[in-house]
């Protein structure tokens, strides 16, 4: 797979939800061979843009695009997109093992990298106990080899972080940093800039539906003093941040 195919592009994305703009004409671009977080705060639009990137919601315009197609039009869309976005999205009567092996099986994927996939993610004794019984952080554990199954180029994945417990995190944080470091492209949304600022090489900001910042760690820190103030500040006055140019302030929606 080369780079190109394993750019995310999303160009004047807009969804709307009766009054609400969820989602107003964001444009960027994730690309390989980094971790690249994704923020805002709370109703900010992170979910819905993730479920348009993922081919799960209609945009009313514009447009998300992996490898230059669209989610729905991937040949073999498991192995080339891993997706994460809630925790327990699995039938709660069944095994982790039989989760695994049912969607192997649907997608041509060996049954060999379901063994792999559940030790990748510490599952392998709790692999045959009902996934309806396990703790959210356990589920999210479920959720992350259900996304690495494929042995996906791209992975995407919506607050994977929640229900962790610190060892956890940190497990997540080591095994995305590691993902990126193979040269795949990891999309990974979150609401807490302290974990971002030491898992993401690149961050994507939005307030509001909208594009605040697309930019690296480092330079969103050292233009605000730490991540936090520049989330604080960027966020909550729906401000562009453009590099080193003057931030740009956007009039605020009141939709
Ligand atoms: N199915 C829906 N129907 C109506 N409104 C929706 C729907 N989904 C999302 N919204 C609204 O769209 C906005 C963006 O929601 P979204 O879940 O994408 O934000 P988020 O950044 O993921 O937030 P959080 O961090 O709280 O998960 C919110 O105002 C939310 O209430």
């Amino acid at each position: 797979m080369s780079d190109a195919e394993r750019t995310i592009e999303v160009r004047g994305l807009t969804k709307r939800y009766r009054s609400t703009l969820a989602v107003d004409r964001l444009g960027f671009a994730v690309r390989p061979g980094a971790v690249t977080g994704f923020l805002g705060p709370n109703g900010a639009g992170k979910s819905t843009t993730m479920r348009m990137i993922l081919g799960l919601d209609t945009p009313d315009a514009g447009q998300a695009r992996i490898g230059g197609r669209r989610y729905r039009e991937l040949r073999r869309p498991l192995r080339e997109v891993g997706a994460l976005l809630e925790a327990k999205a699995f039938h709660p009567g069944r095994s982790a093992v039989a989760h695994l092996r049912a969607l192997a099986a649907g997608n041509d994927i060996p049954r060999s990298r379901v063994d792999e996939v559940l030790g990748l993610v510490g599952l392998t004794e709790a692999a045959h106990r009902r996934a309806g019984r396990f703790s959210l952080g356990m589920a999210q554990r479920l959720g992350v080899a259900t996304a690495l199954l494929g042995d996906p180029g791209v992975l995407v994945m919506d607050e994977p972080v929640n229900g962790l417990d610190p060892e956890g995190i940190r497990w997540l944080r080591t095994l995305l940093r590691s993902l990126a470091a193979e040269g795949r492209t990891v999309f990974v949304s979150s609401h807490l800039i302290s974990e971002m600022a030491l898992t993401a090489d690149r961050l994507v900001v939005i307030g509001a539906g909208r594009l605040v910042a697309d930019t690296s760690v480092a330079e969103l820190s050292a233009s605000y003093g730490s991540l936090e103030e520049a989330f604080l500040t960027l966020t909550s006055a729906s401000t562009e941040y453009r590099g080193s140019a003057a931030p740009v302030t956007h009039e605020r929606k009141t939709s």
